[in-house]
């Protein structure tokens, strides 16, 4: 078996181009003196201002109108200002003039964050107006899932007087800040336009976030879900495949001799969540991950697709290991959603999920930089056995590319969401790659 060094120096682009995608986008708009217009309503009445022209208490009364802003915590709904503290107002109490379908946001959010291959379009669900008085800011968190097909969230900041407020994104080595009210000083700056413009930033909700204290003024959003919905398939052009960088890097590894010679799987931990059906909620049939194919985001996506092209058999799996503290712990991959068993099942749930489910056990190679992410066991291990193991010695070895996460008998909930959790909840997979052997790379029928 070629050893772990070797296998991570050839392996490292690849991890790189893998690792390196951005999760938003932001900007400003120019925006027309319509989309300025805000109708709301208040126990009594229904009130219009115009963020152009709103006066300091014009806004006070807006945000005197909001409720407190809840979020979720786990699966309750709680109101706790030492978490968040904004207003609200749910979208059955106001109407923005800024229309969504004629902005040009869902198409340059399908490009930017959806696959690239204009196989699939932007749905853009009106979430919540949201007022940040001074003091006001939202620790982190993640957006709380609705659904499979949902992947993101956006956020329109309108054009009031204020400081602070910045959107603050971070994954896990990386930190990305949004200062929308900068951006919207820069905007009335350089543009020519007399009407102020409005700022936004869409990510995926996935990714953790929080919004820091506002200094002064008023931050007034409006968010959205994004959703993604295939397009209709008489509209997308064929034949146009944007560059990928990772099929370059994966068809030179297939075309070197070194690399794998004797054929192998490649595992990756994915760099995104997504929203799984939550356990629990009676399902008693395997939930094939199969269907996540289509729903993949960014580097996941780019990766799949890559993969694919190449003829190569890739599949989505959640990984399981029985005992994170032992060095022989078993460890499976199920390509399914295990369904919820009517039996008490013993302790060991890899057991059940291989002898009753059918989920091969694997062996893992770390390729990641074991001082950061792997497990202290793990790298002793690779240290003692790592370069002797014989192929046989195991019927499945998988070498991991990134960190998988280690599924435990139930997923946890998340911890902070900004609703408390329904239907859905993230889930960590990975992609598992089968590479023939040189000279017979390719491993799936196509
Ligand atoms: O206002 C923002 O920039 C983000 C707000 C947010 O994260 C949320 O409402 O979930
Ligand atoms: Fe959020």
């Amino acid at each position: 078996m070629q050893s772990i060094p070797a296998l991570q120096a050839m392996i490292e682009p690849l991890r790189n181009a893998f690792t390196a995608g951005i999760p938003y986008i932001s900007g400003t708009l120019c925006a027309s003196s319509d989309d300025l217009g805000l109708f709301y309503n208040t126990e009594k009445e229904t009130r219009f201002l115009h963020f152009s022209t709103a006066t300091v208490e014009d806004l006070d009364l807006l945000e005197k109108a909001c409720d407190a802003a809840t979020f979720g915590r786990n699966d309750q709904n709680v109101l706790d200002e030492t978490y968040r503290k904004a207003g609200k107002l749910d979208a059955s109490n106001f109407a923005s003039g800024f229309d969504i379908h004629v902005s040009g946001l869902p198409e340059l959010i399908a490009n930017k964050l959806l696959d690239g291959q204009g196989n699939m379009r932007v749905r853009a669900e009106r979430y919540k107006l949201n007022v940040y008085g001074k003091d006001a800011f939202f620790k982190a968190h993640k957006d709380t899932p609705r659904s499979e097909d949902m992947f993101g969230s956006l956020v329109l900041i309108f054009p009031t007087e204020h400081a602070g407020g910045s959107l603050v994104l971070r994954d896990a080595s990386r930190t990305w800040t949004f200062d929308s009210a900068k951006a919207l000083q820069d905007h009335s700056k350089t543009s020519s336009d007399s009407i102020p413009g409005i700022a936004y930033i869409a990510f995926y909700s996935d990714i953790e976030h929080e919004v820091t204290k506002v200094e002064s003024g008023h931050r007034v959003t409006v968010t959205y879900n994004l959703y993604q919905v295939p397009c209709d398939p008489s509209s997308v052009s064929s034949g146009v495949t944007e560059k990928s960088e990772m099929k370059e890097i994966l068809s030179g590894l297939l075309n070197d001799s070194n690399f794998l010679p004797g054929g192998g799987y490649l595992g990756f931990g994915l760099q995104h969540e997504y929203p799984l059906g939550r356990l629990g909620t009676e399902c008693h049939r395997k939930v094939y991950l199969q269907r996540y194919r289509d729903l993949l985001k960014g580097p996941d996506a780019e990766l799949m697709r890559a993969a694919s092209q190449l003829s190569l058999d890739a599949t989505l799996n959640l990984r399981y290991l029985y005992d994170n503290d032992h060095p022989k712990s078993t460890n499976v991959l199920c390509n399914f959603i295990p369904p919820e068993s009517d039996k008490e099942i013993e302790d060991d749930y890899t057991i059940y999920l291989q002898y009753e489910l059918d989920a091969p056990e694997i062996s893992s190679r770390m390729l990641y930089d074991p001082e950061e992410k792997q497990h202290p066991w793990e790298a002793e291990w690779e240290e003692r056995n790592g370069q002797e193991y014989l192929p046989n010695e195991s019927k499945f070895w998988v070498n991991w590319v990134t960190p998988v996460a280690n599924n435990k008998h139930r997923t946890t909930f998340m911890a902070y969401g900004n609703e408390p959790v329904l239907t859905h909840e993230y889930g960590q997979l990975c992609l598992v790659i089968q590479v023939g052997p040189f000279g017979k790379r390719q491993t799936a029928s196509m």
